[in-house]
């Protein structure tokens, strides 16, 4: 059975916000930061902060990948390494070796800090990899969001300019929506509006 640390201290829930790529789980999540008055973390983002320069991970990023992906201001462009890891497994692997015990490191000391604060109901961990990363087990409830193929692909067309071919990649990497969605406790369909969102959440946070 999991850990089900959240639950154990005081009453804050840990609710770990999964689906893979555009699903919409950060549209979900500013709500529910921004609506519903949640802490939320976002993984995505968590992982940029490891790369920003004076880290050890970014001096690591440095070693593994050259001084070519680096921007005239020595930050990382993250669209080279993006194309270069997603279409490289090992190399997905290398750079996850580097980011993920940042993150994990982070978001464990975030989830104390906050628990203490004593302010919050809800602590989101979004994360398009969070079973992948085991995130499961700091989590009282998993929530699947669930979203159409075809538009998960159409809005990240439009949004990010993704290629089919890049869409391709990226789902390749990550947790299928059957095997994603045995693990969830609840499940947020996101093929229609923003509104459809919000009536969803009304019933999902009892
Ligand atoms: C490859 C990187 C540089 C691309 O950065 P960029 O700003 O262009 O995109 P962003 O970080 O927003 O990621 C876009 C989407 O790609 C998918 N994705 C990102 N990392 C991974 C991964 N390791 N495995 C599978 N899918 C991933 C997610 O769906 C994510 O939302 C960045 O995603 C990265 O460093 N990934 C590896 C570390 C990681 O796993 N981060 C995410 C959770 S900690
Ligand atoms: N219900 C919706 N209606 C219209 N556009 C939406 C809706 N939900 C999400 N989008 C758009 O789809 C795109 C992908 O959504 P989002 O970035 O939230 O996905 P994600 O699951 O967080 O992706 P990633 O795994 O890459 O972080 C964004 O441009 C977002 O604005």
């Amino acid at each position: 059975m999991r850990e089900r640390i959240g639950m154990k201290q005081n009453k804050m829930k840990v609710i770990g916000l999964a689906g893979g790529v555009g699903t919409g789980k950060s549209t979900v999540a500013t709500l529910l930061e921004k609506e519903y008055a949640a802490f939320v973390i976002m993984a995505d983002k968590i992982g940029h902060l490891a790369m920003e320069p004076g880290t050890d991970t970014y001096e690591k990023i440095v070693v593994l990948f050259g001084q070519e992906v680096l921007n005239e201001d020595k930050t990382v462009d993250r669209k080279k390494v993006s194309d270069l890891v997603f279409s490289n497994p090992v190399l997905l692997q290398q750079l996850n070796q580097i980011i993920h015990p940042f993150v994990e490191q982070f978001i464990k000391n975030e989830i104390e800090r906050i628990r203490k604060a004593g302010k919050y109901s809800y602590f989101f961990i979004e994360s398009a990899i969070l079973i992948e990363t085991g995130y499961q087990s700091v989590c009282d409830e998993i929530w699947v969001v669930q979203t159409e193929e075809l538009i998960r692909r159409k809005r990240l067309k439009q949004s990010r300019g993704y290629s089919d071919e890049k869409i391709d990649e990226i789902m390749a990497k990550q947790m299928g929506e059957k095997e994603l969605c045995s693990y969830a406790d609840k499940i947020l369909i996101n093929n229609g509006s923003i509104e459809e969102i919000k009536e969803q959440l009304e019933n999902l946070l009892v």
